[in-house]
């Protein structure tokens, strides 16, 4: 059923130093050996090996580029088809001049957004769980992420979800062999069975939901808002924290406009940081807008960091700020301690805890050590290095992982109350059927085009 030959550019299009086209499919060999010239002809050469040569329109005879190919025999290949790679100089028009006419030939088409991952799922050589990693490999944005999606493109999940159905598919023949004899001894022994399976695997299920929430922080990184009265120095404090100068820093309060976002990792943990604009009233129209895009800032904020200026006494302003603050998760700076006090630290002591309050200066980078320790303390208690790293961070995954552990618990329940065991039955296979489903194991058809549809062309 998937006979057809499939063909894409698998790097990003620009100028580059090479670019790739992918072809895959029981044809991939013969189509691309009919256009190819090299020592040994394609259809005779075998699986990973490499060959220089020219790419020739058979129809003019005119060489098109200068390529190398590579060759992959089915199945040792990522789709498990035949696959040929074709390395074509970057720029636009070399890789255009080869898909078009790969795209001419009758048995090639293109590929659609993640086929190629999608046929190294159906064909078996990946779950679904992995494939899903694939995208979160391409799109994590910080090395922690990246080593968490990796191991779960490895499989680590799925064999985890797999040790916890052994268990259950262990339960369920228990359970058939006492319908099948009901004895009674058996029975209230089954009972205890169940219990204790159930139990069992609603711990698994638990130590993989725990690691959710890290999960989604990995992912996309903790959302970290630095806001304060304008001229404190936030935008110091963002390109001191990115190591660049990313936002515009001067002297002049009300110098950032509109919310600058920059990614960086603190102590392997991933940080979007939002500088806003200093907060004040104003009557400036373009400022006032940034006023408002700060309060939204701090709305959607994971963290925020209140930076205070500790050269100047407080400011009304400021009060106010940290009596709306007290309540979210906050780090309060006293920012430029280069310079001669003036901040009353009794004041901000009113509202945040010693823990919570961070001496520093963005403009000579002392003390940013220890605001990179508190935000490490306030996320992971400072264990983040030594976790473990298959956490679950994918919202599909998690809903699979709470559903199971309901028919779980009702199964439990069930077991409890005395009901009959066939009921039993069918919340223990629920949760199994569920669990299946994070691996792609029974995964409705619309499901697996709509994960699909989410990679670039080519991958
Ligand atoms: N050029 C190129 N680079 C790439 C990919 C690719 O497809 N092409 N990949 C695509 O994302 C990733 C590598 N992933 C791959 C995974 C498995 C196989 C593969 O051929 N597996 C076979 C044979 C294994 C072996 O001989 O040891 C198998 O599993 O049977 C290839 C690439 C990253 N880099
Ligand atoms: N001495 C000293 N000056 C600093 C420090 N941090 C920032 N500044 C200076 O304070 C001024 C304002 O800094 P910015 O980073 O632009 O302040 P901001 O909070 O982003 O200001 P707005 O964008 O206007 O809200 C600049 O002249 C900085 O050089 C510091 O730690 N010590
Ligand atoms: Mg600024």
């Amino acid at each position: 059923m998937l006979s057809d030959t499939i063909a894409a550019i698998s790097t990003a299009v620009g100028e580059s130093g090479i670019a790739v086209i992918r072809v895959s499919g029981p044809e991939a060999i013969a189509e691309v050996g009919r256009l190819f010239r090299s020592k040994t002809a394609l259809p005779e050469a075998g699986s990973h090996t490499v060959h220089y040569g020219f790419i020739i329109d058979p129809q003019t005879g005119e060489k098109l580029e200068e390529v190398l190919v590579s060759l992959f025999r089915a199945p040792r290949s990522f789709t498990t088809e035949d696959v040929v790679e074709i390395s074509t100089h970057g720029g636009i028009i070399s890789v255009k001049r080869v898909m078009d006419l790969l795209l001419q030939q009758r048995d090639i088409r293109l590929a659609e957004p993640g086929e190629f991952t999608k046929r190294a799922f159906l064909n078996g050589r990946i779950d679904l769980s992995q494939a899903e990693a694939v995208i979160d490999l391409i799109r994590s944005k910080s090395d922690r992420a990246f080593s968490v999606a990796l191991k779960q493109v490895e499989g680590e999940l799925s064999r985890r979800i797999n040790v916890l159905r052994h268990t259950l598919v262990e339960t369920l023949a228990h359970i058939e062999v006492n319908i099948d004899y009901p004895e009674h001894d058996v029975e209230s022994m089954t009972t205890e069975f169940i219990k204790t399976k159930c139990a069992e695997v609603t711990e698994g299920i638990n130590g993989l939901l725990k690691t959710a929430n890290q999960g989604k922080i990995l992912r996309e990184g903790i959302t970290t808002a630095i806001v304060g009265r304008p001229n404190v120095g936030k935008s110091s404090l963002l390109n001191a924290l990115a190591r660049e100068n990313k936002a515009i820093v001067t002297d002049i309060p009300g110098t950032t406009r509109d919310v600058i976002e920059e990614y960086v990792t603190i102590n392997n943990i991933p940080l979007k940081l939002l500088d806003t604009a200093g907060i004040r009233e104003t009557m400036d129209v373009v400022e006032q807008i940034g006023v408002e895009r700060s309060k939204a800032a701090v709305l959607e904020a994971d963290l925020i960091l209140l930076v205070l200026n500790s050269a100047e006494p407080l400011h009304e302003d400021e009060l106010k700020l940290m009596e709306q603050l007290s309540s979210r998760p906050t780090l309060v700076l006293l920012n430029k301690i280069d310079l001669p006090q003036q901040l009353d630290r009794a004041k901000v002591s009113h509202y945040f805890p010693e823990n919570a309050v961070v001496e520093l200066s963005a403009k000579t980078q002392e003390g940013l050590d220890h605001l990179e320790e508190a935000i490490s303390q306030l996320f992971f208690g400072g264990k983040l290095e030594s976790g473990d790293l298959t956490y679950v961070s994918n919202v599909r995954h998690i809903a699979l992982l709470k559903k199971a552990k309901q028919s779980l618990a009702e199964a439990y329940e069930a077991a409890d109350s005395g009901i009959p065991i066939d009921i039993m039955q069918i919340d223990v296979g629920l949760a199994w059927e569920q669990l299946g489903e994070v691996i792609g194991d029974s995964a409705p058809d619309a499901l697996i085009d709509q994960i699909f549809s989410q990679f670039c062309l080519g991958k």
